[in-house]
């Protein structure tokens, strides 16, 4: 079965150092699967590469089959792909319902049901009491779930989220959690860049290791996070 998305071989120099040396990973469609890795071993940089933000010098990246390795940003939410980012990235001045409604139109959902799947996003995320509010001011876990909600309202294939965790409360990450894993169920194949382990392990069936720009380990999540060849990374 092809994988929603697909690294093969890639590579990305930056300032004379291979950020990324040789990285292959699948993400399927319908489940979370887990990039963890200690800092500074490349996870960003390869969903940079996986979003559009970043071109690796070697290497593909396959969007449902297609080869979108030299396609831009945009083209990619059109084809159905959606990142949340490590530094929260909102329109400060738009309100949150109109974040949500920016993302819709990113991704390419018709203005007549934007409407409809933003209302329904904002209730999912329960930021519809929020919904007026302008971005600007709003607490940094309350802006990571605004964040969210708009990769969520252009109704991805892929989703991309980049330490989700960092600024929420205890009950924020259930609720995160209970959604993320609701979007794998309707059958979008998430990828979750993630320091919280306990976090992985309730949530992804599969999991890669990166370190220092290669995959160290990958497979089964328990098997993968029970490796004491991982455990010594952190
Ligand atoms: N624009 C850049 N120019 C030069 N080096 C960079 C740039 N962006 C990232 N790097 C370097 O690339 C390496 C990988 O960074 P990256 O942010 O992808 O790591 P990470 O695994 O996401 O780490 P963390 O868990 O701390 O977020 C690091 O050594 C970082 O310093």
């Amino acid at each position: 079965m092809s994988a929603a998305l697909r690294a093969e071989g890639v590579r990305r120099r930056l300032g004379g150092v291979a950020v990324l040396d040789g990285v292959d990973l699948a993400v399927p469609a319908g489940q979370v699967t887990a990039l963890v890795g200690p800092n500074g071993a490349g996870k960003s940089v390869l969903l940079d590469c996986l979003g559009g933000a970043a071109r690796p010098e070697a290497g593909r990246i396959l969007l449902a089959g297609r080869d979108v390795t030299r396609a831009p940003c945009h083209r990619r939410s059109r084809l159905g792909l959606a990142r949340t980012f490590q530094q929260v990235a909102v329109f400060p001045g738009l309100t949150v319902a109109q974040n949500l409604l920016v993302g819709a139109e990113q991704h390419g959902v018709p203005p007549a049901v934007a409407r409809a799947r933003t209302a329904g996003v904002l209730r999912l995320l329960g930021l519809t009491a929020l919904a007026a509010r302008p971005a600007a001011g709003l607490p940094l876990g309350v802006l990571r779930l605004v964040e969210l909600a708009r990769a969520l309202a252009g109704a991805p294939r892929v989703l991309l989220v980049d330490e989700v965790s960092v600024g929420l409360d205890a009950a924020q990450v259930a609720w995160v959690a209970r959604v993320l894993a609701m979007t794998a169920r309707e059958g979008v194949g998430v990828l979750l860049v993630e320091h919280d382990l306990a976090l992985v392990a309730r949530l992804a069936r599969e999991a890669y290791v990166l370190d220092a720009g290669r995959v160290v380990a990958s497979g089964p999540v328990e098997r993968v996070l029970a490796d004491p060849r991982v455990r010594r990374l952190w």
